[in-house]
């Protein structure tokens, strides 16, 4: 068979029709085009419910050539393969049934014989004529072309087995209401390029279908930070650890770097990191003398310190801003708790901060912040190290690295790396170290009371969890998406309850 694919036929097809005007019968078409008439009837079927043509159905009893017939008309019929089969000087009965096979021999032989195209010269067959017309496979060919035969040849046909009678189902076909040579597929939608091409006039648009159902709705998920946060929080309560009140997204620069001996050069404060308020610019009160404490210790130190030897100045200090990091509201609770009178303490919170960054996959100008902090007399690094153990041992990282770092309120500093054993890879996933005394004495706590802290986004250890490759799919309209979101990994076995 020729072309089968359906958008080339109906591009022929719709030309003949174009050109002749009507097509009487799609069965003889097909015939002529050689193309499956099954294929055509689809692409009739096709045309007519979009109204291209109109097409009449046409039914009739007609005979189809059986597998033996077809094999007839490709190499000829029996008793042709057999009379082809027998040379000019003879074959043996035996030779020739090799040479044939079983089958075709079987019935060809007897019939060559009976048309006396060959004869028996013991011990040989021979030819009687020197050739002969195979009628049987020219029958066969007049059958498949679907032309008429007589009721003698048909009956020889029949017994042969070679046809049988089926009900064969075609089209008749004139050109339709909306007949145009290509078919048009309507449009669904608008869109920018049709609007810009200027196509957008003449194309044909889709009807709208009211009874349609629609997607199912659905409702009530929980977003996957909260999710995950809520992990988190039990953790921490389960660890002893006390929520710190983070409703405060405004602060001054004074509790988010000043407090925290950041010095008032430092490139953080630089307002292509930070968001600054421009109204209200600046904090309303600020803690006088502690503030005076704070003051000394930058430009000159005290405390065993030398400071940094600059001119500090409370403008600066006075700056709103969005917070950059919720390690100030871990500056407000230590000076509260130092003016009620200290007490050892584990506070923690999880909340929202904002950082002046470029967005790409892995930033957000705002994301959350997960910090921890324990406040007691002679702790050391080694109580930093194990808390981190405990606390990421309960997420389910049991393998951890630190690095050395840099914060300007910690010291010593450490970047903490855990061993995903899903990912099976080493990740950073958090900062810590110990609260420098420049930031704690100032703030009237005791000598002696040492704070060890850590913090970490709340972002990426979700990102690992639901394996999220983007950032900004965490936020916004894109959040709806994360209905399907599976985590890959538990933090705890607990978060998936929360539903
Ligand atoms: N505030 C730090 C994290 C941190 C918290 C506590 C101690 C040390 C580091 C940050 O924003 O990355």
């Amino acid at each position: 068979m020729g072309i089968q694919d359906k958008e080339t036929v109906e591009e022929i097809f719709l030309a003949d029709v174009n050109s002749v005007g009507e097509i009487l019968d799609s069965g003889e078409w097909a015939l002529n085009h050689s193309i499956d008439h099954g294929v055509v009837c689809d692409v009739i079927k096709s045309l007519t419910g979009f109204e291209l043509v109109s097409s009449k159905e046409l039914s009739r009893e007609s005979w189809v050539l059986e597998p033996e017939a077809e094999d007839y008309v490709q190499h000829g019929s029996a008793e042709m393969q057999v009379f082809q089969a027998v040379p000019p000087e003879g074959i043996t009965l035996a030779e020739l049934k090799a040479k044939v096979g079983e089958k075709v021999f079987s019935v060809g032989h007897k019939n060559a014989m009976s048309r006396k195209w060959i004869q028996m010269q013991k011990p040989l067959i021979v030819r009687k004529l020197d050739s002969v017309e195979d009628s049987v496979r020219n029958h066969l060919v007049t059958i498949q072309e679907g032309k008429e035969l007589s009721p003698e040849v048909i009956k020889e046909l029949k017994s042969r087995k070679l046809i049988s009678r089926r009900l064969w189902k075609g089209y008749s076909v004139t050109k339709g209401p909306k007949f145009a040579l290509k078919r048009r597929k309507p449009a669904t939608d608008v869109t920018r390029e049709i609007l810009q091409n200027g196509s957008w006039k003449d194309q044909e648009y889709k009807e709208y279908n009211f009874d349609a159902l629609g997607l199912p709705v659905e409702g009530g998920y929980l977003h996957p930070l909260l999710k995950v946060r809520a992990a988190f929080k039990k953790i921490f309560l389960g660890m002893g650890f006390e929520e710190m009140p983070t409703n405060n997204f405004v602060e001054s620069s004074f509790w988010n770097f000043d407090a925290l001996f950041q010095p008032q050069a430092h490139p953080a404060r630089d307002s292509h990191d930070t968001f600054f308020l421009k109204t209200p610019a600046k904090t309303i009160e600020l803690p006088e003398d502690y503030l005076q404490r704070v003051k000394t210790v930058h430009e000159v130190g005290g405390y065993e310190s030398i400071g940094y030897g600059y001119n500090w100045k409370r403008e600066e200090a006075e700056k709103n801003l969005l917070r950059t990091h919720t390690t100030a509201v871990s500056s407000r609770m230590l000076y509260k708790l130092a003016q009620e009178g200290f007490r050892p303490k584990r506070y923690f919170s999880i909340d929202r901060v904002f950082r002046n960054e470029a967005v790409d996959r892995t930033h957000l100008c705002e994301f959350h912040q997960i910090e921890g902090l324990i406040c007691d007399r002679g702790l050391t690094l080694g109580d930093l190290i194990g808390v981190l153990y405990e606390f990421f041992g309960r997420l389910g990282m049991t393998k951890l690295r630190f690095k050395p770092a840099y914060n300007p309120y910690t010291e010593p500093s450490a970047e903490i790396f855990g061993y995903h054993e899903q990912l099976k890879k080493w990740v950073e996933i958090g900062n810590s170290g110990m609260f420098r005394p420049e930031m704690l004495l100032p703030m009237g706590l005791p000598p002696g009371v040492n704070v060890i802290a850590w913090g970490l986004s709340l972002e990426r250890p979700t990102m690992i969890l639901y394996g999220i490759d983007n950032i900004r799919e965490l936020f916004g309209h894109k959040v709806a998406g994360c209905r399907d979101y599976q985590p890959k990994c538990h933090p705890d076995g607990e978060v998936d309850k929360q539903h």
